[in-house]
This record gives structure tokens, sequence and C-alpha cells, in this order.
């Protein structure tokens, strides 16, 4: 297919999204998500999973291609153009913190659709959070898999810590539970507007009290009692008692939005509740001096330093800012760190 290039979409670890034009039919826009060929491992990857993928709740294949612009060879992976953005755009966009119960609960039936689906095909997407779930006319659908793994493939671990389950900060395993864990943060995200964990300052500091804490992110008090439910359904500890995507969506939290209509307004903010998504500013600490639960955790995990593993995969340490910042022209820049070692740490960081 020929196609023009259009403007910036997004920009993550991997690779930058434009939107694309056809010039071969009748002017289709797609995105585009490109990275200059000699870097493209993760993007090829990702192609190779998501063109085995037809699913209405999984963002779709167009195809792929190399191109040569301005004396470089690009890798390109076209696929469906997603105009409301990510969810935190959409939240964004709503011109309120949050969104309303029946809308989350439309939202998380759709991404525990797209879960089920993908973990048919044995399939762990390994990075869903608000960021990397796309809106459309329809709603929301999965979108990259820069991070899948075949569950087969043991544990390379990947992901951004925020949206770790236990097990997976402990650097044990990461199979199917580990993406339904993060669809309860991703519940609370939406239901919140800001992060699953809040008062850590570091990105060692939350994988450390995911991983051996035994707590779990706070619910929302103000939700229903089937949405707390269904949060503390995916948010049970031990990934053998965590519920699967198909006995989820049997759940009444999410069977309810089929006898509704839904409606998309603001609920009420509640006083003292984060602004936005981009307003916290949890990660920066990383060049201060470790904290007392970033000591602890190199004690406890004696076979390897999650920090000394996170400052690994950062590069360069001293540059590295974590978290949830706005940049100058306030496009969110996310890394996604990859490990592919056994006892790797995850971390998603920005540039
Ligand atoms: N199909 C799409 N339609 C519209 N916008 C998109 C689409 N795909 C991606 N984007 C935008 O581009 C951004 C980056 O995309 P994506 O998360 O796939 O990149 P990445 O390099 O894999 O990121 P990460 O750092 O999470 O690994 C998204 O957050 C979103 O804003």
């Amino acid at each position: 297919m020929q196609w023009t290039r259009g403007h910036v979409l997004g920009r993550g670890s991997s690779a930058t999204v434009y939107t694309a034009t056809s010039t071969t039919t009748t002017g289709e826009i797609f995105a585009v998500k490109s990275v200059v060929l000699s870097k493209s491992e993760t993007l090829q990857r990702e192609q190779q999973f998501l063109s085995i993928l037809s699913s209405p709740y999984v963002v779709s294949y167009k195809g792929y291609d190399i191109t040569r612009e301005k004396n470089k060879l690009m890798y390109n992976l076209l696929m469906q153009y997603m105009p409301g953005g990510t969810v935190i755009d959409a939240i964004k966009a709503q011109n309120c913190d949050r969104f309303n119960e029946f809308l989350i609960s439309k939202y998380t039936r759709q991404i525990i659709q797209g879960l089920e689906y993908i973990h048919s095909y044995g399939l762990v997407h390994c990075d869903i959070k608000g960021a990397n779930l796309l809106v459309g006319d329809n709603g929301v659908k999965i979108a990259d898999f820069g991070c899948a793994k075949w569950v087969s493939e043991g544990v390379a671990l990947c992901g951004t810590p925020m949206f770790m389950a236990p097990e997976v900060a402990r650097g044990e395993e990461q199979g199917f539970a580990a993406d339904i864990w993060a669809v309860g943060c991703v519940v609370i995200e939406m239901a919140t507007g800001g992060l699953p964990w809040t008062h850590v300052d570091d990105p060692v500091s939350v994988l450390y009290k995911i991983g051996f804490s035994g707590e779990s992110p706070e619910i929302p008090g103000d939700f229903s009692h089937q949405a707390k439910d269904f949060i503390s359904k995916c948010l049970i500890q031990d990934p053998n008692e965590r519920w699967g995507a198909t006995e989820l969506l049997k759940h009444p939290f999410l069977e309810e939005i089929n006898r509704h209509t839904t409606e998309i307004t603001c609920r009420d903010l509640r006083t003292g509740s984060p602004t936005s998504i981009l307003d916290q500013d949890v990660w920066n600490s990383n060049e201060e001096s470790p904290s007392v639960g970033s000591d602890v955790i190199i004690q406890t995990c004696s076979s390897y330093s999650l920090r000394q593993r996170i400052e690994q995969l950062a590069g360069d340490s001293e540059k590295v800012k974590w978290g949830w910042e706005v940049e100058v022209d306030e496009e969110i820049d996310w890394m996604t760190s990859r490990s592919n070692e056994s006892s790797g740490a995850v971390a998603a960081m920005r540039r």
C-alpha cells in the first residue's frame, strides 16, 4: 500500500506513531508506528503478534513496510487509527478527572474481552495500562504489543512497575493473571484519574511495595459495591487464585453494562483527587539517594538488585527521569523497559 506520513500521534520507547494517509485507496487514514530499521526488533516482534490477531477489542493490523526517508531505512507497522487517543487522553478530553462508572464498566468489559481473546491464543500482553488502551468510536481496543510474549516463553519480564502484579515485581512469573492484575489497576486509573499506587516516590520502592508488602492498590471508596468487588477479584495477590478473563466477564460489574445505555458524564470531583494523571510526578526521585524501601529490596532480593537492574535498563541513570512528567510540548513520552534476563526488573521511564 502506498501512503504518506502525517503528524505525530504519540511517542513511546520503541517507536513514534504518526497518522498516515493511503494514496492508493480512497484516502483512508490509519496509524503508522515507525522506527529506524536497525532498532526495529521490538516493533517487528509486535508486528508478528498483531498480524495474527483479529478482534473488535484489539487494534487492527494493516500491514508493514520498509521505507527510505532522509537517507534512513524506516520500519513501519501500519494499523487502525484510533481517533480518541489513549484512555488517559480520553479522560482529559472529557474535561473532568475521571470516568463515570458506566463508562468504566463498558471500557473494562471491552478490555477483558480483548484479553480473553489474546489469552486464548496463549499470548500475554504484559503491559496493560491506560496509555496502551486506545479509544475509538465504539469504545476501547488493546494496543502496543511491544512487551507481549507467549505464555510458554517463561520469565522474560516486561511492563510498567505501577501496573505490575506481585509475582512479576518479585521476578517469579508473568502469565495471564499478570494482565488481569493490570486491569484492576486500570480500573482504578479510570476511576480516579491517577496512578494505582500513591505515596511511592521511586520505581524500586513501588516494586518492593507490590512484591513484598502483601498490599494492593487502594480501591476507590465511592465506587459501587459491584465495582469494588470486581477490582478486588483482579487484585488477588496469588496469581493462581486471581480470576481469569472468562470468569470476570460474568461478574455483575461487567454484566450490568448490558442492561443500561452508556452515558458519558463527569462525576462530581472529590476534593484532593489528582487533577490529571500527568500532574503526578511519582518517579522523579531516582537521582536522589535510595529510599529506605529500595535499600530493603536490595537486601531482600539477594540474587539480584532491582535498583541496579532498573538503572542498567535505563542505560544512563544520570539522565533518566522516572515518571509522569509533562514535557514542554506536553507530549507523553513513555519508555517501557524490556529485559530478556530471567530475573530482569522492568520499568516505564521517560527519556
Ligand atoms: N493506532 C493508534 N491510533 C492513534 N494513536 C495511536 C495509535 N497507536 C499509538 N498511538 C499513540 O502513540 C503513542 C505511542 O504508541 P505505543 O504505546 O504503541 O508506542 P510504544 O513505543 O510501544 O510505547 P511504550 O513506551 O509503551 O512501549 C500512544 O500512547 C498513543 O498516544
